[in-house]
């Protein structure tokens, strides 16, 4: 079953046409990879499912719904859920406190604080400690725990893995295959190729605010390429 479709989407930006007839599709319990270089539109097709970027022309279904002139709380509302790339956790509050919140904006059936612990150890340990003082993948961790506790029936990934070390990405890789092992749906956008792909069972790449092209997974690790001409993979960008 089709849980999100996207059909000659386009987006903007006041008046900068961002994506362009962008379609996109999601299936049941799919993990789906949004790849593409810097600037590619992969954030902005993220905020035009979430609707906090309107889209002006196209559709967008969720569960067979149109929600393309929803409100931003109302797709929440359906369970559509974004980790955005800045993570936005409050600093003063301790990672309970915060996942408490969560669990109190929740307008479905909230999981338990506890069932987080178990899938996020990391934060176990740091109950007490304020957001402030977590490092980096820390706070990573609690913004998936955030969204997951409130048991999205599609959850956005924005760029998981910017700005982590090394080993804190392999943690956070091992949390995350636990989750998509689980029901739930999943769109990720990555400029870590490697990462994205581990996860997912599907792909699109976007140039330019446009579908570049679209398949398996194991089609794109055929498709050598297709990554070094969208995504430059093990070398320095051309221009
Ligand atoms: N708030 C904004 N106002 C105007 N233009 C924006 C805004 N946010 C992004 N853009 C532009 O929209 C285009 C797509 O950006 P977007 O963030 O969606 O790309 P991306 O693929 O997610 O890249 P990145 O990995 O850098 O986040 C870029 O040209 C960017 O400069």
């Amino acid at each position: 079953m089709s849980v999100l479709t996207l059909e000659d989407v386009n987006s903007y930006y006041g008046n900068s046409h961002i994506l362009f007839d962008l379609d996109l599709e999601v299936e049941q319990n799919e993990v789906v990879a949004l790849l593409g270089r810097n600037g590619a539109g992969k954030t902005t097709t993220l905020r035009t499912i979430t609707g906090t970027v309107p889209r002006r022309e196209g559709r967008i279904e969720f569960r067979g719904e149109d929600i393309a002139d929803d409100s931003v709380d109302k797709i929440s509302n359906r369970g559509v859920k974004l980790v955005p790339e800045e993570r936005r956790i409050f600093p003063t509050l301790t990672v309970t406190e915060n996942m408490q919140v969560a669990r109190d904006m929740s307008s479905g059936n909230p999981r338990d604080i506890q069932e987080m612990y178990d899938v996020f150890p990391v934060l176990d340990e740091l109950r007490e400690n304020r957001g402030r003082n977590l490092s980096g993948g820390e706070q990573q961790m609690l913004s998936v725990a955030r969204a997951l506790i409130q048991d999205p029936d599609l959850l956005l990934l924005d760029e998981p893995t910017e700005g982590l070390a090394p080993v804190i990405v392999d943690d956070l890789y091992d949390v995350l295959s636990e989750v998509v092992a689980e029901d739930v749906t999943v769109v990720i956008t990555e400029q870590n190729v490697d990462f994205a792909l581990e996860l997912s069972e599907r792909a699109y790449i976007i140039e330019k605010g446009a579908n570049a092209w679209g398949g398996t997974v194991d089609e794109l690790n055929e498709r050598e390429d297709l990554l070094d001409e969208y995504l430059s993979v093990g070398g320095a960008e051309a221009d």
